[in-house]
């Protein structure tokens, strides 16, 4: 998930009936994996309806205890996200055979998640608790860790993210805002997908890098 685009949208999803446009804007901007949140109602149902769609990877963001880890992949969630750490959750993703991108925001959940087996890892949330310098000072001790920074994470923020070599994708709401999807503002979802992925593109490149393979 991680190397296939290097934007991750995160959604709250109001309305089950918005998840299939929503996904059809998302992949005719470039996007091709997307983060249905568990914090409303119809983020399961959004999630179901969003799996069938051709060409998307659906994952389920705001998985907190392990049944909606169950839920969710009964759903057809192809990853798991939690904004922090948890054993349980990550040993029932592990028994339900679906990956999972567990939240961390310092050392010590870090050393959680290297017990655990795991290298994968979501940084939440990336902004207020410093930016890209955070991600360099936890990547020393943790060398071969990779991030996906989120939380405050802009469109001229996501750059500095980006030229980091243990970060192989960001993620955040900019793309998807409530408002948009309230009122069905697909092209302008779709605008903000192709301008996040161009300038992923152009600051990879910057810094010598390489992208998704849709990018
Ligand atoms: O997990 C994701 C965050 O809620 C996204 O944060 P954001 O809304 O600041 O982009
Ligand atoms: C914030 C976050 O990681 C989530 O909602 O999944």
């Amino acid at each position: 998930m991680l190397d296939r685009c290097p934007v991750v949208p995160v959604v709250v999803l109001d309305d089950p009936a918005h998840a299939v446009p929503l996904g059809e804007a998302l992949l005719a901007g470039g996007i091709d994996v997307v983060e249905i949140t568990l914090r409303t109602a119809a983020g399961l149902e959004g999630l179901r309806a969003l799996g069938k769609l051709e060409g998307m990877l659906v994952g389920a963001g705001t998985v907190l205890v392990p049944d909606q880890v169950d839920e969710v992949v009964e759903a057809g969630a192809g990853f798991v996200v939690s904004p922090g750490f948890s054993a349980r959750v990550v040993d029932r993703a592990a028994e339900r055979d679906v990956p999972v991108l567990p939240g961390v925001s310092g050392a010590t959940d870090l050393m959680a998640v290297v017990e655990h087996g795991l290298s994968e890892v979501k940084l939440f949330p990336a902004g207020p608790l410093g930016g890209p310098a955070v991600v360099k000072a936890l990547a020393s001790p943790f060398s071969g860790m990779r991030f996906m920074p989120s939380g405050g994470i802009t469109p001229d923020t996501m750059g500095d993210y980006l030229a980091l070599p243990p970060v192989p994708a960001v993620s955040g709401s900019w793309m998807v805002e409530r408002t948009l999807l309230a009122e069905q503002r697909w092209a302008e979802v779709t605008a903000r997908a192709a301008n996040a992925v161009a300038r992923a593109r152009r600051w990879r490149e910057a810094s010598g890098r390489r992208t998704g393979s849709r990018t």
